[in-house]
C-alpha cells in the first residue's frame, strides 16, 4: 500500500502561539478506563494510562493487540464505549483541532503530484499557529528534498514527508502508528533521528511498534499492550527484570528434571534435549543450588532478552509490574 502524508483534521479554533511545553500539570495523554469494542471483539478492554509532557512512549504489542484502536481513541477518530481520553486536559477533538496533536497513521492515500514544500505549506495553512514550513522540513530532514515531487520519493523519504506533515500544526504531541514499518535500516535511522529532534524540544511522542528493539532504543518508556489491555509499563530494563531477570542454562548430564522448578529464584523450567533452561529472579541463588546438586556442566547465566520479556509479559496473564505510569 502506498503510504502518503496524512493529517488528522483541519484546525478551526485559534490557539495562542506556543514555543515551550505547557507549564500546567495536565498529562499530555490520559486514558481512564477507556474501552472500545467492535461487535464481539474487545479491541481496547479498559486502559488507564498517563503520559507526561516531554515523555517518549512506545506502545508495544503483537498484531491485533489493540494499538491502532487505542491511537484511534487518542485522536478522537473513535469514540470510547466506556471511559474517557483526554489530551492536555481537553477532549481529543479539541486538542486536535487546535493543532496541539500531530499524527502519522497507517492508512495510505493517493500520492499528490506536488512538491514536498508545497504539501507541507498547504497543510500548515490549515492550522491556527503552524510551525514555519522551513522548520518542519528541517526537523524531518527534508530541506534538500523540498523541491522534489512527492510521487518521486523513496519509501523512506515519503515517510519523512508524512512526519513533516504531522509537524505542520506545530503540535506538542505527536502520535505515530508503526512509523517505520517497511523502512530499511538507513531510513529507520534517519526517521528516528528526526523524531528525537522533535522530542528534544520538550515535546511528547507516542508511537506504536511491533519491534522490541525499536521500543527499547527510542522510547523513555514501553507500554506493552496485549488483548486490549496494558500488561506492563516501564523501561526496557524494568521489563526484562519483570519478566524474570535471568536465564540459567545447564547440561543435565542424564540427571532427572524433577525439583528444578523448586530451586531458589526459579520461575520456569524448559528442557530441550539434555539441557535445562531456568528462568530465574535470583540467578546467584539458582546457581548455588544447582552446584549443590552437582549440576554444573555447561552452566551459563545470561540476562533475559527483551524478546524473552515480551513473550513472558504477553502470556495471557496480567502482570502486576508497573514502573511507569497509571499515576
Ligand atoms: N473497525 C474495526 N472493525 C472490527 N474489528 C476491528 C476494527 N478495528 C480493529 N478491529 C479488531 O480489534 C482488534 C485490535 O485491532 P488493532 O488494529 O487495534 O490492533 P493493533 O495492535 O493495532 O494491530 P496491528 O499491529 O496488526 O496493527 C483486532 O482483533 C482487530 O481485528
Amino acid at each position: 500500500m502506498t503510504q502518503t502524508p496524512q493529517t488528522v483534521r483541519t484546525a478551526r479554533t485559534v490557539r495562542t502561539t506556543r514555543t515551550a511545553p505547557p507549564a500546567h500539570d495536565e498529562p499530555a495523554i490520559r486514558f481512564r478506563h477507556a474501552a472500545k469494542s467492535f461487535g464481539a471483539v474487545r479491541a481496547v478492554a479498559g486502559i488507564d494510562l498517563d503520559v507526561r509532557p516531554g515523555e517518549t512512549v512506545a506502545l508495544l504489542g503483537r498484531n491485533g493487540a489493540g494499538k491502532s484502536t487505542a491511537i484511534g481513541l487518542l485522536l478522537g477518530l473513535e469514540e470510547p464505549d466506556a471511559g474517557t481520553v483526554r489530551l492536555f486536559g481537553e477532549t481529543p477533538d479539541r486538542a486536535v483541532r487546535a493543532g496541539r496533536v500531530g499524527a502519522m497513521l497507517q492508512e495510505g492515500r493517493a500520492v499528490p503530484r506536488i512538491t514536498v514544500r508545497e504539501l507541507v505549506a498547504f497543510v500548515a495553512r490549515t492550522y491556527p499557529a503552524p510551525m514555519p514550513v522551513a522548520e518542519a522540513l528541517e526537523l524531518a530532514g527534508l530541506t534538500e528534498l523540498a523541491g522534489r515531487r512527492i510521487d518521486r520519493l523513496s519509501g523512506g523519504q515519503a515517510q519523512r514527508v508524512r512526519f513533516a506533515v504531522a509537524l505542520a500544526g506545530n503540535p506538542e504531541l505527536i502520535v505515530l502508528d508503526e512509523p517505520t514499518a517497511a523502512l530499511d535500516v538507513e531510513a529507520r535511522r534517519a526517521f528516528w533521528e528526526s523524531m528525537r529532534g522533535y522530542a528534544r524540544r520538550g515535546n511528547t511522542v507516542l508511537f506504536s511498534t511491533h519491534y522490541l528493539e525499536e521500543a527499547d532504543a527510542h522510547a523513555d518508556r514501553i507500554v506493552v499492550v496485549d488483548a486490549g489491555r496494558i500488561v506492563a509499563d516501564g523501561t526496557g530494563d524494568q521489563l526484562r527484570r519483570a519478566a524474570g531477570g535471568s536465564l540459567v542454562c545447564v547440561d543435565l548430564a542424564g540427571r532427572p528434571t524433577e525439583g528444578l522448578g523448586e530451586l531458589p529464584g526459579v520461575v520456569s523450567v524448559e528442557v530441550r534435549a539434555d539441557r535445562a533452561r531456568l528462568r530465574t529472579e535470583d540467578p546467584d541463588a539458582t546457581v548455588v543450588a544447582l552446584a549443590g546438586l552437582g549440576a554444573v556442566r555447561g552452566i551459563e547465566v545470561t540476562a533475559a532478552s527483551l524478546d524473552d520479556a515480551f513473550l513472558a509479559l504477553t502470556d495471557g496473564h496480567t502482570h502486576t509490574f508497573s514502573a511507569g505510569s497509571a499515576r
